[in-house]
């Protein structure tokens, strides 16, 4: 059977879209899902989303990772709100549900999306790293020097360890500036570098904000594919009022037998 699909990207992170509202697209077909992200047999990308119905939201956003797992994924959202808009299923606002549950996210008149995160209650630290959940699980390690860094090899040393080798972790490695930070990250699912990763540029944030001790802020992050900002409030527990915000955009539409 051949499935109409689009690509989309968010400062890099690059996700094959499906309009699954009449259910075209068996999402249980795993080898399917690998076969669509694979960048030599398929289209190629960091990742799956499907747009579907759901009672009282806009839609649901159900993402796989190109190995076929499931988390949230941030860049991913907002690329879904992006392909929602181009459908007519939203105007400028969206109230989507996802795996980690219920989001807003509205479209700014340059095109940028931002989204709401849910509040982080738990913060993990210790020396000089960071574990924090933004949805999906991100250890954030500081670094000086992003550019000669292996993010492969050490990524996957820290991914594969004992804590993490069962569930898995995404490993980001950060350079902290006064007013920004610069960002590389390993993916989890991707098992490989990405440009960018927003639930991972959002847990990078906070762990600036924890850090610098800012009760309220916004900040810019480089990622490799681009630069992304973060919204945040702290309160006595962690931070809410959390927003991702950034670029979402179409590359090219197809087709493609499954
Ligand atoms: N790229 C995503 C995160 C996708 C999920 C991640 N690979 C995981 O399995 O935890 C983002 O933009 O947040």
């Amino acid at each position: 059977m051949k499935i109409p699909f689009f690509k989309y990207q968010g400062t890099g992170n690059d996700f094959v879209m499906i309009d699954n509202r009449i259910n075209l697209f068996d999402k249980t077909n795993i080898s399917a899902i690998q076969h669509l992200c694979d960048r030599r047999f398929g289209i190629g990308s960091d990742g799956l989303i499907l747009i579907e119905n759901l009672p009282d939201f806009d839609f649901n956003m159900v993402f796989f990772n190109p190995d076929g797992s499931q988390s949230f994924c941030g860049n991913g959202s907002r690329c879904a709100v992006a392909f929602a808009k181009f459908l007519g299923i939203i105007d400028n606002q969206a109230y989507f549900n996802s795996t980690d549950g219920e989001h807003e996210a509205w479209v700014s008149a340059n095109g940028d999306i931002s989204l709401k995160m849910h509040d982080v209650k738990l913060i993990e630290k210790g020396d000089g790293y960071y574990f924090i959940n933004t949805g999906s699980p991100h250890y954030i390690k500081e670094e000086t020097n992003l550019k000669e860094l292996d993010v492969v090899s050490e990524g996957r040393e820290i991914r594969y360890n004992d804590r993490f080798k069962e569930e898995g972790t995404n490993v980001n490695f950060v350079k902290y500036n006064q007013e920004s930070l610069d960002i590389r990250t390993y993916e989890r699912g991707v098992e490989g570098e990405t440009l960018s990763c927003g639930t991972g540029v959002t847990a990078a944030a906070l762990s600036w904000a924890d850090k610098f001790k800012l009760s309220a802020g916004k900040v810019d992050v480089n990622a490799q594919g681009g630069k992304l900002s973060v919204g945040f409030k702290r309160n006595e527990n962690g931070f809410n009022d959390i927003w991702l915000i950034g670029p979402a955009q179409y590359v090219f539409k197809g087709e493609i037998e499954v």
